[in-house]
Parts: C-alpha cells; structure tokens; sequence
C-alpha cells in the first residue's frame, strides 16, 4: 500500500500503541491486505512509552497462559523476521510470601499453572529466594515462586518491532491521524472520519487505550475503563544491580522491582488507586506524566520496598514517575466485536499487563476478525460481558480505582469487590437486607450469597480456609435438601422471544427439541458451527408465537447479541429483554409441596404437575408463571412474578413457609447443591470449546428436529467418530473432608496431570469438597475406565484422593426432581 492517504482499508485500526500495533501485525499476517493503522500523534506515545515491560506467563486461565506464553515467544520471532530488537531479556521471575494467605496463594497458583501445561513455576525457600536475588533481606519470608523463562522487553521497542512487521506484511501505520468518527449506517461500521478525510471500511478496532471508552461512547458501543495514576521510581544505577535480576513482585506490600539499565525500578500497585482523565482524556496527551500524589501513593510502597530490599534506603533516585494507565471495572482486558454494531472490534483496558498481553491480544483479536469467532475461549474478556452501566463515568472511574489495587490484592475465593456496589437491585432487595442477606454482586446486581443469623454481621472473612459463612450456607443447603428453601433468582436474565417465525428462529438456535406444548420448559444449548456451547439456559413456551428464554445473570449481552444476529433478515421475530420485568423465586425442597400447593391453589402432583411443566397461575393478587424445574436437583417450582409484585409475594410465601421450614438460601448453597448434581456453569464447566457430548449432557441435542440445529454437524461428526469420549466432564469428590476446591486444581490420574478443576465447591449432603474438571485421554473416558484409575486431586501442592464419576454423585438418576 502506498503511503498517501487512503480511501479506503479492509480494516482500521485506532490507536497505534502496542495493542494497536499488534493487531495490525497480525491481520497483516493473515493475510489482509490494505490494513490500516492509525495514531493520532505518535506510536507508543499515550501509555505503552512509559510502561514497565514486565513479561509474566503465570496467570489465572489457561487461555491467559497460552496467550502470554505466545506473547512471550513472539518476541524472539519478531526480532528475527524484522531486525527489530524487542528489549526481550528472559530473566525469570520471583514472587515472595511473607503470610499463610500469600503462600497458600502462591501454592495454588503454581499448581493451576503447571496443570496448564504451559508455564513451569517452581515453588522456593527463603535460601533459594536469596539466592536468585541477593539484594533482598528475607526476614519473616516463608517462600516464593520462581518462574524461571520470565522476563522483561522494551514497551517501545516491541511497538516499533509491530509496526516494522505489519509495513513489511503490507500495512499502511500512519502517524498524526486523528480519528473523529466510525461511521455506521445499518448497525454496521462502514469506514471513519478522519481529520484529514474519510476512509471506507467493513471493520473498525478500537485500540484506543484510555480514550477507548469515549470514542466508544460516539458510536453508542460501550467500553468500560478507566485511566488511573500509576507510579514508579528509578534508581540511580548501582554495581550490585546485575542486568540478570529476576523481576521481583512482593504483593503483599503492592511492589514489583526490576533491574533498568543498571539501575531499580519500583513500582507500585497501591490498594487504593486514584483515577485521572474524570473530565475527559486531554486530546492532545502525548508522551506526557502527570503530577500525580506521589506521598500519599508512591512513598509508602517505597518505604515498605526499602525493608525489602534494604539497599533502596541507599541508594539516590533518579525519578519519581506518575503516568496513566487503564483499568477495567473486572481486571480484564477487552476483547472482541462489540454487541451494538457490527465490524466494531474492541483490544482495549489492559489493566497494567499490556505488554506481556499485546502479542495474545493482537492475534486473538486478528483471528477473531478473520474467522468471524473467537479463536479460543476467552467469554472472561468478551466484550460483551460488560453492562452499559459500567461504562458510566461515576462507576468506570470508582471501580477502576479499586481494580488497580486488586492487581497485587489477594484473590481469595469469594472475594467481592467493594466499589461500584447497590448498582442493581432484586426488587426484593430490602426484604433480603432484613432477613441479614450478605451481598455479592454479578452483572452489577447484589445477591444474597448467604444470610447471617440474627446478631451476626453479614460480612465476609476471607481466607483460603473455610469462612465465616460456611455453616451458615451449610445450614441453608440442608434446607434444600431436607426441607425447603426459597432462592431469589431474580438477577436470571430473561429474554422474549416472539413472532410469527420465533419457532423457526429458535429451533435453530437451539439443539433442543423446543416446539412443544405450550406448557412446558426445555433445557438447551446453543452451540456455534464447530458444537462449541455458546449458551446453557432454558426456554419456555408460553404461547404458539411466545417464548421465555432464561440464562445465567452475567450473560445478557452475549445472549441477546447471538439470538438477533441469527434471525434472518425475512423473519418476522422480535427479542425483548425483560430481564427487569419479573422477580424469580425458586422455591426448592421436599416440603416445596406441601408449602406451595394452598398458597397456589394449584394441584402440585407428580401426575397434575410433572418435572417441566409450565404454566400460568396465581400467588395472592399476582399473576405468575409457576414451573417445575430445579438446579439444586430437589422437588421444586420456580415463581416468575411481575416485578412491581415482588415484596407482596415474597412476603406470602415466606409467610406460608413458616410451617414448613423455610429458610431463605443464598447463591453460594445454591452452588453447593448444583455442583452435587453436576449441573454445568457457563464459562466455567462449559463454554465455545465445549461440546455437549464432551459435557455429559448430549441428551440437550434433538438430532431429529425438522429444523437442523446450528452445530448439528459437528456434533453429528463427533458422535460418529466417538472423539468426546476422550475428553469428558467428570465430577470428582474428595475422601478427605477437609481440603476446599476453589477452581483450576489439578487433576491427577496416577502421577500424571490430566487437566484441572473447572468449578469447585464444598458439597455439604456429600460432606467433601466436589469439583468438575475435563479429562482428557487417549482411551476412551468410560465410567468403567474411571473406576480403574487412581485419582487425587492437587489442592496447593498437596494430592489428595478423590473418587470419579461421570453421573452425578448425588441422587445420579435424578429422582428427587421427579
Ligand atoms: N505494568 C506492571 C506489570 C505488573 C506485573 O506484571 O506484575
């Protein structure tokens, strides 16, 4: 392509910092020709110029971990193929633990990431610590972690090295482009307007780092981020300090330190961060630092650092450095097409790891865009996930503050973030506020997770033990199970579907049979082309014309983008959220009869009302949905109930339960019964690289319906060639009581790791903890072949033994439900 402006591109991409650079690099390496990027003043010059450059490969999912390792990897690659030197120096790394909570932190983190396969992380002694960093005073160290191929690179280098790469491959990279406007017509993109003229182009990227949300914001797409201050000091340079140094992070005092030209770098990631840009991203921010809070902020790391590593209180300082950088309102970089309009890509919000991200985030984004999916599961970054009320200054700003911190924060299980909370409420919420509920919150509603008795604070203590609440939960499983319970599900998200062609529509978008009688709920899936599971929900028929579709709360946007972007372009079908609309009540327990049957007015037998009825009813003055379904596997009917006749509602069955032993139940025993049952979570236990078949669930796929289902190939495929009976969802359950599963513990068969945990929780009827993980093998995983395997699970460098089973263990033929 030729360097005069162009009028057109296959692709534009905004920013030209290191992402931005990156996914030029890889469309350019795809193939795309006339790709163009544009940077409104300089390459680099917003945050990557000031950046780190640390290169960690341990991370909290294995798609992270393939993608830094990739990142990694490329770095060597791109200096050879462009003559480009990237900075790259594979130092290795240290993390150290000076309390239990950090140490068994550190312990579980290791297992996860060497159960990836993907990074080797080795756990060391004080001696060892001091050994690989001789400038550090290991009093009151317990241990640490050493991964030896991290590393650190050179934020501009490795830009330019981009950049140098995408022009060999074709790409036009310009300088001095102000991006004004994407232009849309038809909920598509279809160029931009630049400063100096116009260029036409089915994509767009946003690359656009802390600007991102605003220019978003233009288009009506929503990316929530925010820029906050983050800080560093340099040293002068020092004889001791060898350019071999590992990096070394100490969480607890919020402090990373690295070798830089001979000299220390510190850096800070404080617990409370200030956000900056709350009147907007200066246009013209250019290489710039700000002045920053250096004593309120800065210093105290720098105090603590210096009893670290003593020599700090030493040596002179070269720098006191304060520059921004964005943060997401999950600590999770974006990715993907936005939702509102389509060809609009989104690789922004790095959350301070850009650099040892770019490389993944370049080509996911790429082939994302080439293949028209993701190319790999990443629904924790799909842009997609986030709500429009995260994009709001008030609470993209308040929550970036805390997300910072988080970074280096303790991620015990449970953990809630603090800021950004009373978003969205249950309509019942003041009535879970009376009953002592303690709150968490999803998609930004408040949940009870868990209720206190009376005259106990309903506040989580976290540790990596059992918490404050565990009996308590305890206790409201054992309702569930022994009496009955009553769940507020009203944070499920709800979507109608209708029209003359929504059976059409959803028969084949479903794999399940769902042209049924218009009394009936039916589990399904929704899968892409290759069978991966795009969706785990239900769906209602209420009428001929009418379905009530209901999913998990965290996954409205990606719902509700797949089923509008499949209904054809002559079908008459219309998609109304009305998640808001009606309260969820699940009224769970082998007393749910007894209590519902006079307050309903409704005959509840097995033989009037059978497991996956539907149908419209009554409770007091409110006209109600009433379906039998459970996802605790007990008796049991969930209450859909408009919402302005929530309270009234709740207050009668609460009323009516009294005789019957009703308790309220938060979210976590609501997990605790589902994972005895092996009921799958989506985005945990399965999502697009899942099949059915893979998760023990193939009876969701009706391969006989009129409609063929979108995936009916692949899956046909798989069964024909039996390829998922090597890879199977297995539900694994504890002999030792005591140990607690959180997620990603490894999986050992004999002495050999076979794959990990994908959810995991204490089950309290089973009285061990039970988790979910794929195994994957050369023999075909068969409940006989189970049998015949030793297993143990790794709970933080400790194997522990544990039977496994393909059927639930808890009621496996499913006869409490029914
Ligand atoms: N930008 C600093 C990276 C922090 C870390 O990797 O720990």
């Amino acid at each position: 392509m030729s360097e005069s402006f162009p009028s057109k591109a296959s692709a534009v991409i905004i920013g030209g910092g290191i992402t931005g650079a990156s996914v030029a690099y890889h469309l350019a390496k795809l193939g795309w020709q006339d790709v163009v990027l544009l940077e409104r003043k300089q390459f680099a010059c917003g945050t990557t110029w000031h950046a780190a450059g640390l290169i960690g490969t341990v991370r909290a999912n294995e798609s992270h971990a393939r993608l830094t390792e990739y990142s990694m990897r490329l770095l060597h690659e791109l200096e050879v193929e462009t003559g480009q030197s990237t900075g790259f120096r594979q130092v290795g790394s240290l993390n150290i633990a000076h309390s239990a909570a950090r140490w068994e932190e550190l312990r579980r983190v290791a297992a996860m990431n060497n159960a990836f396969g993907v990074t080797r992380v080795d756990t060391v002694t004080p001696e060892e610590v001091k050994a690989l960093f001789p400038l550090i005073d290991t009093s009151g160290l317990i241990g640490g972690t050493f991964v030896e191929h991290d590393g650190k690179g050179n934020p501009i280098e490795i830009t330019n090295a981009f950049i140098k790469g995408a022009r060999q491959k074709g790409a036009l990279c310009l300088e001095g482009v102000r991006v004004d406007e994407v232009l849309i017509e038809g909920g598509r993109v279809t160029g931009v307007q630049t400063d100096q003229g116009t260029i036409a182009s089915d994509f767009v990227v946003n690359c656009g780092g802390m600007w991102a949300r605003e220019l978003g914001r233009k288009s009506g797409v929503n990316i929530p981020l925010h820029a906050c201050e983050h800080y560093y000091a340099v040293t002068e340079k020092h004889e001791l300090v060898t350019p071999d140094l590992p990096v070394l992070r100490d969480h607890d005092k919020c402090v990373y330190i690295k070798e830089d030209a001979g000299a220390l770098l510190v850096g800070a990631f404080e617990k409370r961060a200030v956000a900056w840009g709350q009147q907007g991203i200066p246009e013209d921010f250019s290489f710039d630092e700000l002045p920053g809070h250096m004593e309120e902020q800065l210093m105290p790391v720098l105090e603590d650092a210096m009893i670290r590593v003593p020599m700090l209180g030493d040596v002179g300082w070269r720098s006191f450095f304060c520059g921004p950088e964005s943060f997401t309102p999950d600590d999770q970089f974006h990715v993907g097409e936005s939702p509102e309009v389509r060809g609009y890509f989104v690789a922004a919000g790095l959350n301070s790891v850009g650099i040892q991200s770019s490389g993944g985030i370049g080509k996911v984004c790429a082939e994302w865009m080439h293949n028209g999916h993701s190319p790999m599961d990443l629904w924790g970054n799909d842009i997609r996930r986030m709500y429009p009320f995260m994009g709001t200054q008030a609470f993209a700003a308040e929550r970036a503050e805390e997300s910072l911190g988080l970074l280096y924060e303790k991620h015990y299980p449970f953990r809630q973030f603090e800021t950004g909370r009373n978003a969205r409420l249950s309509p019942v919420h003041q009535r879970m506020l009376d009953h002592n509920a303690c709150f968490g919150q999803v998609a930004g509603w408040e949940r009870a997770n868990w209720f206190a008795p009376a005259g106990v604070e309903p506040k989580y203590e976290y540790s990596f033990g059992r918490q404050n609440w565990f009996d308590y939960s305890a206790s409201e499983h054992a309702a569930a199970r022994e009496t009955v319970a009553l769940f507020d599900q009203s944070s499920f998200s709800k979507y109608l579907v209708q029209g003359r062609d929504a059976t059409n529509v959803l028969q084949r978008i479903c794999t399940a049979q769902i042209d049924v009688s218009a009394d009936k709920i039916v589990y399904t899936h929704w899968l892409n082309e290759r069978g991966g599971i795009e969706a785990d929900l239900t769906v209602t028929r209420q009428s001929e014309n009418e379905y009530l579709v209901i999913s998990g709360a965290a996954t409205t946007h990606k719902d509700l983008n797949w089923l509008r972007r499949h209904i054809g372009k002559d079908e008459f079908c219309t998609v109304t959220d009305v998640t808001s609309q009606y309260a969820v009540f699940g009224v769970m327990g082998p007393n749910s009869r007894a209590m519902l049957e006079p307050l309903l007015r409704m005959d509840l037998s097995n033989e009037a009302f059978p497991f996956g009825r539907s149908v419209e009813g009554e409770l007091g003055y409110a006209p109600i949905r009433v379906t039998r379904v459970s996802f605790v596997g007990e008796l049991g009917w969930e209450l859909c109930v408009p919402t302005e006749m929530a309270i009234p509602s709740f207050d009668r069955l609460w009323e009516a339960g009294q005789s019957h032993g009703l308790k309220l139940a938060g979210l976590h025993a609501l997990d605790s019964c589902r994972i005895e049952k092996k009921f799958l979570h989506f985005g945990h236990d399965v999502a697009d690289e899942d099949t059915p078949l893979e998760a023990g669930v193939g009876f969701v796929c009706a391969m006989d319906k009129r409609i063929p289902f979108i995936g009916q190939d692949a899956i046909a495929r798989q069964k024909d060639s039996r390829s998922h009976m090597h890879k199977r969802l297995v539900q694994f359950v504890l002999k030792d009581p005591e140990p607690l599963f959180y997620h990603h513990e490894p999986i050992l068969m004999g002495d050999e790791c076979v794959g990990y945990l994908t959810s995991g929780n204490y089950g309290h009827t089973l009285g061990a903890s039970v988790g979910l993980g794929y195994v994957k093998s050369k023999e075909e995983v068969t409940a006989d072949w189970l049998a015949a395997q030793r297993w143990q699970i790794d709970v933080g460098g400790k194997f522990y033994e544990a039977s496994a089973s393909l059927r639930a263990a808890y009621d496996p033929a499913g006869l409490r439900m029914r």
